[in-house]
């Protein structure tokens, strides 16, 4: 019977069929922050249980760290210096590799993983962390797990999966001047609703996304999961095998081994999906959020709509809601609406490519004094690359903060909140009530959208900003 990737993935992983419904799934790789992991080592150490495979395990302080420019970093909270700590504590005890709050190498999991070489095409990657769909742009299979998984895959290397159903999501044409992998994936996200992938394992294909860099397939199954979906894959080529093959560097004489079967890993021309969207690319514009829930965006041209036009009262009244939340009217426009902050990071939008684009737009501009903008590069690496590039020194003569590595204002855990009230264009992933700091507003974009809020002051068409640069 024809096969889909994610079929064959789930079947080269199976260690033992436990009922219709599930199947016991072999990990690759596991990975963990200080955030949902310090329980799974508590109860393994209650059961006198050892890490099965700790050199399959690997650790990242991301959530909870600064992110101030100083080079040493102390975590203040005592709270959370207990889980940095904690984390040592248990890599040490463990045997496991942990890129701790110093480590020049130290940033966020989603972004330190694949830059490293640890992801490669046809693995299992599991971590307690939604945003772990990331790796699909690998032709990996990476599935966010709660804390009671991470022991039992601490203790077995396994995870009790259940089996998920196919969609395929077809992306034809190319994506226009000024527009991104971002605008695309909100574009989807806003098509089939932030419920709209649930249950599935969505595969991504077609040429609009065979044209996207691994960086930028990395955007798109990263958001993935803010469309409801398990999981994500786009089917490894040369794009993806030139990627890990750089970085992949302990592999060195059976590379080209792995190589060849990584060219095997595809869907079944006659596979069967059990749902299916194409989507044009050509027709994406950038696209901003409306409102506190990632499928709430609009083409920056477009008005934000009328709630009493939603299909159901259940969506009327989320609507509503979310409109009082983020302090705009029905058939406001977004362009022009002035912004107190710009965050530009996340594992969504922190990659070096993700600077370079911002380096682009700021080139020879300044950000708007009234606007306090913040770049937090993905990791380590990505800022010593972007020092390198003199795109630091740029952003920094434009007047953005240029910070250490971490998951900083994407999620209001560390020092980098939002002012209740505070307005902020944002690269991250996700916009609900409360997420860049208590009464917040946040509207997702793309990097270039969001540093032309920060030059205009206000969210903005990128594409006109383009028009008007003086070469
Ligand atoms: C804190 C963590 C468990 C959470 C996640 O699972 O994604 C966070 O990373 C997020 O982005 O909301
Ligand atoms: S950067 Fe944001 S989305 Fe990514 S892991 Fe950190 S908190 Fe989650």
């Amino acid at each position: 019977m024809p096969r889909t990737l994610y079929d064959k993935l789930v079947d080269s992983h199976t260690v033992q069929r436990l009922d219709d419904e599930h199947v016991l799934l072999y990990a690759d790789l596991h990975i963990m922050n200080e955030y949902t992991s310090p329980q799974a080592f508590a109860g393994l150490r209650q059961r006198g249980l050892p890490v099965r495979r700790p050199w399959q395990n690997v650790a990242v302080v991301d959530h909870i760290i600064p992110t101030h420019p100083l080079k040493h970093r102390v975590i203040l909270d005592e709270a959370s210096a207990l889980q940095a700590s904690n984390l040592a504590r248990n890599c040490e005890l463990h045997g496991i590799a942990l890129f701790d709050t110093n480590d020049p190498l130290q940033g966020i999991e989603h972004v330190v993983a694949p830059e490293l070489g640890m992801i490669r095409p046809g693995m299992v990657v599991l971590c307690g962390d939604s945003h772990t769909t990331t790796y699909g742009a690998f032709g990996a299979l990476g599935f966010g797990i709660g804390t009671s998984e991470v022991e039992h895959v601490l203790a077995t290397q396994t995870l009790v999966h259940r089996v998920a159903k196919n969609m395929r999501i077809r992306v034809d044409g190319q994506l226009g001047l000024g527009c991104t992998a971002k605008d695309l994936v909100l574009h989807i996200i806003a098509s089939i609703g932030a419920q709209g992938a649930r249950g599935y394992v969505v595969e991504f294909t077609g040429e609009g996304i065979a044209a996207l860099s691994a960086e930028a397939r990395m955007t798109i199954c990263n958001m993935a999961v803010e469309a409801g979906a398990r999981s994500a894959l786009i089917e490894p080529d040369e794009v993806t095998i030139e990627y890990v093959a750089v970085r992949a560097i302990d592999m060195k004489w059976h590379l080209p081994r792995a190589m060849e079967q990584w060219r095997q890993l595809r869907s079944d021309r006659d596979a069967r999906f059990h749902a299916q969207f194409h989507f044009d690319a050509s027709e994406v514009s950038p696209r901003v959020t409306w409102g506190t829930s990632p499928d709430q965006s609009i083409p920056i041209d477009q008005r934000v709509p009328d709630p009493a036009a939603a299909m159901t009262p259940q969506q009327r009244d989320a609507a509503r809601r979310a409109l009082q939340y983020i302090g705009l009217e029905p058939g406001a426009s977004l362009q022009g609406l002035t912004i107190d902050r710009v965050f530009i990071g996340s594992c969504t939008n922190a990659r070096i490519e993700d600077l370079r684009e911002v380096a682009k737009v700021v080139r020879g501009r300044k950000v708007d004094p009234r606007v306090r903008a913040m770049v937090v590069p993905g990791s380590g690496a990505v800022r010593d690359q972007a020092e390198v590039e003199g795109i630091a020194a740029q952003l920094i003569a434009a007047g953005f903060e240029w910070r250490q590595p971490g998951c900083s204002m994407c999620l209001a855990m560390n020092d980098d909140v939002l002012r209740p009230g505070e307005r902020c264009a944002s690269t991250t992933n996700r916009n609900f009530e409360g997420r860049q700091g208590r009464a917040g507003r946040t509207h997702l974009m793309s990097p270039a959208m969001a540093a032309a809020a920060a030059i205009h002051g206000c969210i903005t068409d990128v594409r006109r900003l383009e028009q008007t640069r003086v070469q």
